[in-house]
């Protein structure tokens, strides 16, 4: 996997699903001021309505904007997310939440800690030790 940092100001994100593992990537996507929009039958909580817009209906085949610069398939329907990297077009760069093998970027753990952005990945192979590995990180530079 390729690491890059991507300025997302003002680019146009689709989020497919609305549910607990998109609200986790909303909170991430407003504060670097991307525009989001989201397709899905429920909004979870932890999503501000106010900063997104959201389309409320069950995806379709043609809902893929081309405008869309990346797309998270969040959906807890597997099946479903795949069919969403597979309508994608070529230039859009998918996150399939619920399948690493095909998922075509993933997030990582991230620190912010006096101007630096630290970025933990595993490459998918284990999110969990991303989390640990940022705690025990974020201790110690609280610390240091
Ligand atoms: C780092 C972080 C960033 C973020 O999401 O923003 C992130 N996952 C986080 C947490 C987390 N994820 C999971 C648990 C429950 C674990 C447990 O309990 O066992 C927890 C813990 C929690 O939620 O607390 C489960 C899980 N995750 C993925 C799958 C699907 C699969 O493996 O195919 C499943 C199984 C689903 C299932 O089958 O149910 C997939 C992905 N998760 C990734 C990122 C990407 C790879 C990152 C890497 O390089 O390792 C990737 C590939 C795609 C993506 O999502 O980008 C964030 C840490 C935030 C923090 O630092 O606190
Ligand atoms: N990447 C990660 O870090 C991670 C962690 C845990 C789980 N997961 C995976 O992510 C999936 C989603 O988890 P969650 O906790 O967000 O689930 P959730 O139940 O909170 O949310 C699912 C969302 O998908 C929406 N949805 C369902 N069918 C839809 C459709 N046809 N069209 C549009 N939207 C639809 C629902 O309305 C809901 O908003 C899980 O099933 C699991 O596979 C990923």
């Amino acid at each position: 996997m390729y690491p890059i940092t991507v300025n997302l100001k003002n680019k146009e994100v689709l989020i497919v699903g609305g549910g607990k593992i998109a609200a986790r990537k909303v909170k991430g996507l407003i504060s670097e001021e991307a525009i989001i929009t989201i397709i899905s039958p429920t909004l979870d909580e932890g999503i501000d309505a106010t900063k997104v817009t959201w389309i409320q209906k069950k995806y379709e085949t043609g809902d893929i904007f081309p405008s869309a610069s990346l797309i998270f398939a969040c959906t807890d329907d597997k099946p479903l997310n795949e069919q969403i990297l597979e309508e994608a077009l070529p230039s859009q760069i998918v996150n399939v939440v619920s399948n690493k093998e095909i998922s075509e970027f993933y997030n990582m753990s991230m620190i912010k800690h006096d101007g630096l952005k630290i970025g933990i990945s595993t490459e998918g192979a284990s999110p969990l030790v991303a989390k640990k590995t940022r705690i025990e990180l974020q201790e110690w530079l609280e610390n240091k």
